[in-house]
């Protein structure tokens, strides 16, 4: 059968051309089964390193370039749209090869490829030269193992550090580069090879019946940077959404993931901010709702927030275009999931009690009993042992796993302060208010107890954020078996004290979990900026070990992050409204723009300001036009062109009523420093083009460690 390849990188150019060249490029190539190379008017290109490449006219100024296949073979694979001049150039140097393990295509231009290698030659031999070399720890076998052919093995022997390879990101074919990276970043062969190469030898259904000789098998074989299809329909389809990378091109490891053979219990994608954690786990809904046994809403996709949900959903509704399919997955944030099986039960919503009133409760009870403990460690305490463990009596009380939990409580203090938790908890119960946690608790049972929750499987996403209850509930929505539960998280952004152990809570991923590690939507300027702010931080992987940041790395190059400090917040509020005014002129749309503060307060003060000064903005959760302006808590999950970070002032960033005290609780203060940090961090891994971070007075201490290097 005839098939187009369209590489990732025409995408972006098709998107940028005007609508009535976008529609000579339609038509062109919506008939390109019937084409010969003669009817195509394919051009030869004198000096071409690779006799395969051709180029095509589509207007008197654009060229296709594209690689046609000299044999009987009917399938082209278009690389690039560029002006006339440009295109011959571009097409003259480049090869197109086969990688030696995925026997997918590479595209390479030579010409810079050799001059590099030249200079790095020189370098080499040149005074300065080390005689450590980049990659000694790696032998030759394992990088031919690993799909690193003779010229790039070459090249990478004469590497000395980890900024040379990032300098010739752009020339080693991608699947190579990806490989050297890994293991430069010191992930042993054999990791690098589960991440990335392991399953291209999986055939796939295409690739098992794809010929291993022609151009289509190898494009079949490229799934993350080249799309194939087979019809007009099927080219209209591509070409719709041309910003939409994510919903065509996975990456190996991405792929491997999402398309995975069914896992036989609950499985779990992991990995910093940006790596399209998100991406996998809906490419992941799709690949299982493809089961034409599936009934409708039998898979359940859930997330933290409502917000979280919707865009959720919205995604889904682009990655999918069979009605049918989708309507074998519901959307839904996971206190709505709880709400529905509570009011099952008790016939009627929860009134939930917030923590403002919970502070006013606690700090009554607390002072009647006589006790020196604060509201926050009491809250947490209840929240994290009690509710976390369902504790119902103090000999379990007495008994429980405090783990993670600073402060030591003599059994005599445990006594008293069950009897505050005992006090507390009848006080809500005679109010008829709870909170979310047990409403999760009350569905829960009800699942244990019978209701069918007609789910096959949940996928979940911003998992590092659920307390155990919520876990339970999820837990208690699908039977135990193949491809049950499907998790995506990162504890790295964990913004609510919520630790827990999978294991535990009877949700064995053991052996079942993947990191992803290249970063799609920050430059690398403004990553290394931010995985900075973490430095030093030890964290858990909610299976009983800790997760790292190793590997992890962006996919392109951008501007620095722009720190200002002012003296006062009215100078920093017209600092912020200068920068807003800067990103507008120069076209970025309003929409697009995204202004995080740590309190509610600062963010309507900055929507005030930006208001005199003309420019609409509106609250993240509501769905109004301008410049988007929330807390750093609801930046999470979210991303924009510019962001703008604010008030990142020393009072302001940690909260000071966020964190418990040194003296009271070290342990706790640590941690809650931690997630403080953590929300700092998620607030600026949202930025894709820009990062612009203000303070007023002094400085958030969490800057110092950018603030000194820079
Ligand atoms: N294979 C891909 N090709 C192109 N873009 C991608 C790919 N994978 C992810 N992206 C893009 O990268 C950005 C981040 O993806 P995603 O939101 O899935 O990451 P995440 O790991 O869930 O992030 P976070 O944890 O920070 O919320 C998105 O803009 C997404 O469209």
């Amino acid at each position: 059968m005839a098939a187009l390849g369209l590489h990732r990188d025409f995408l972006p150019q098709y998107a940028k051309l005007e609508k009535s060249v976008q529609k000579r490029v339609n038509e062109i190539f919506s008939k390109f089964g019937e084409h010969t190379h003669a009817g195509l008017h394919l051009e030869k290109i004198a000096g071409a390193r690779d006799p395969r490449i051709r180029t095509i006219r589509i207007t008197d100024f654009w060229r296709g370039v594209i690689v046609a296949p000299d044999d009987e073979e009917v399938s082209y694979l278009l690389l690039s749209v560029l002006p006339h001049d440009k295109a011959e150039e571009w097409a003259r140097h480049r090869r197109v090869t086969k990688n030696k393990v995925s026997r997918g295509i590479e595209v390479r231009n030579d010409i810079a490829l050799k001059t590099a290698t030249q200079g790095l030659r020189k370098l080499d031999s040149g005074p300065s030269a080390s005689e450590v070399k980049l990659f000694d720890h790696v032998s030759d076998a394992d990088l031919t193992r690993l799909g690193i052919d003779d010229e790039i093995r070459t090249l990478c022997r004469t590497l000395q550090s980890n900024e040379q390879l990032d300098a010739l990101g752009t020339l080693i074919p991608e699947l190579q580069y990806d490989v050297l990276s890994g293991l430069a970043a010191g992930i042993p062969p054999e990791a690098v090879w589960r991440e990335l190469a392991q399953n291209l030898f999986q055939d796939t259904d295409e690739s098992a019946t794809a010929p291993d000789g022609n151009l289509a098998g190898a494009m079949q074989r490229s799934p993350g940077h080249i799309v194939v299809v087979h019809d007009s329909a099927g080219l209209d389809e591509v070409l719709q959404r041309p910003f939409d990378l994510w919903r065509v091109f996975l990456h190996h490891s991405q792929r491997n993931i999402a398309e995975h053979a069914p896992y036989k219990g609950p499985a779990r994608v992991t990995g910093g901010a940006g790596t399209g954690k998100t991406v996998v786990a809906l490419h992941r809904a799709r690949h299982l709702a493809l089961n034409p046994a599936l009934g409708e809403n039998t898979i359940l996709f859930t997330t933290f927030t409502k917000n979280l949900a919707q865009e959720l959903a919205r995604n889904l509704d682009i990655l999918i275009t069979v009605p049918a399919v989708r309507a074998r997955i519901e959307v839904a944030h996971v206190d709505a999931v709880a709400n529905r099986y509570y009011r099952a039960v008790h016939g009627g919503s929860p009134d939930i009690i917030g923590r403002g009133d919970r502070g006013k409760h606690w700090r009554r009870i607390v002072r009647k009993h006589g006790l020196d403990l604060p509201d926050t460690f009491l809250d947490q305490e209840w929240r994290q042992v009690v509710l976390g463990q369902q504790i119902v009596s103090l000999e379990q009380y007495q008994e429980a796993d405090r783990r993670g939990r600073g402060m030591r409580l003599s059994g005599t203090v445990k006594n008293t302060v069950w009897a505050v938790f005992a006090e507390f908890a009848e006080l809500i119960r005679q109010q008829n208010r709870c909170t979310f946690e047990q409403v999760a608790d009350v569905a829960a049972d009800a699942l244990n107890d019978g209701i069918e929750s007609g789910y096959r499987h949940v996928i979940v996403d911003e998992a590092q954020d659920l307390h155990p209850s919520r876990w339970r509930l999820l837990r208690a929505l699908v039977p135990e078996g193949p491809d049950d539960l499907f998790i995506a998280g990162d504890t790295h952004q964990r913004i609510y004290d919520n630790r827990v152990s999978l294991r535990s809570l009877g949700i064995n991923i053991l052996g079942r979990s993947s990191t992803l590690r290249i970063n799609y939507r920050t430059s690398r300027e403004i990553l290394l900026w931010c995985t900075a702010l973490l430095l030093g931080e030890r964290v858990d992987d909610m299976d009983e070990g800790e997760s790292d940041l190793v590997g992890y790395r962006s996919s392109f190059r951008g501007d620095q992050p722009e720190c200002r400090g002012f003296a006062d917040k009215a100078g920093e509020i017209a600092g912020i409204v200068a920068q807003v005014r800067r990103w507008l002129d120069n076209d970025v749309p309003a929409e697009t723009i995204g202004i995080a503060a740590r309190t509610r307060q600062f963010g309507r003060d900055v929507a005030s300001a930006l208001s005199n000064a003309r420019i609409t903005s509106c609250d993240l959760e509501t769905a109004g036009e301008g410049v988007r302006i929330g807390t750093m808590h609801k930046m999470k999950g979210l991303e924009f062109r510019c962001v703008a970070v604010t008030d990142v002032s020393r009072h302001s960033v940690p909260m000071p009523n966020a964190v418990i005290d040194a003296e009271h609780d070290p342990q706790q203060h640590q941690q809650d420093m931690q997630t403080e940090r953590n929300l700092l961090f998620v607030a600026c891994t949202r930025a894709r083009d820009a990062l612009w971070v203000s303070w007023h007075g002094e400085p958030s201490v969490f800057l110092q460690p950018v603030l000194d290097v820079g």
